[in-house]
């Protein structure tokens, strides 16, 4: 079982790529970890905020196998400590036989087939992010939280 995060489009910052590729070098102890970029929707021009979410929606959707476990970052999802974090993780990872994916929206947002599809939703703020900081912000929150589960220092620092 793998741990998917499906993002839309490329990072426009370096500064979030090396955070992104920090974190994720350091998750590969724990657990096989995937990042699924999604490229931009281009359709010649520039489309309504409804449309973009409806095709971003259709290329996350399709990123999935059947029966993925799908949580979305969302702000108005569950919120937790790092702690209850790391204790949700663990339980989804003893329960969940397919693959632990985890979805940030596009700059809109996601579709409502993407919140259909949903298993969970789960937030890291109650303040709105940029989609490009959520991803480098949850690979960091993951890291966390299997450290956590191990007793290991980092959570302490
Ligand atoms: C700029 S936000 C979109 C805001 C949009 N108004 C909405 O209602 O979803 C882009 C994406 O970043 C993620 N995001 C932003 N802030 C977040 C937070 N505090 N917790 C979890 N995910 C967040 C979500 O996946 C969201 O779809």
């Amino acid at each position: 079982m793998k741990i998917k995060l499906i993002v839309i489009s490329k990072t426009d910052e370096k500064f979030l790529d090396e955070g992104i590729e920090k974190y994720l070098k350091r998750l590969k102890h724990y657990h096989s970890v995937e990042f699924v970029i999604i490229p931009d929707v281009k359709q010649g021009g520039k489309l309504a905020p409804d449309k973009l979410k409806e095709a971003e929606g259709k290329l996350i959707l399709q990123k999935l196998q059947d029966g993925d476990h799908l949580i979305l970052l969302d702000e108005k999802g569950k919120s937790f400590t790092s702690s209850e974090f790391a204790t949700f993780l663990q339980k989804k990872l003893n329960a969940v036989t397919t693959n632990l994916v985890f979805a940030v929206g596009g700059a809109f947002g996601f579709s409502p087939e993407v919140y259909a599809r949903a298993n969970d939703k789960i937030s890291l703020s109650k303040m709105t992010f940029t989609h490009q900081m959520v991803r480098m912000f949850f690979f960091e929150q993951l890291y966390r939280g299997f450290t956590i589960l191990r007793g290991e220092k980092y959570h302490n620092d």
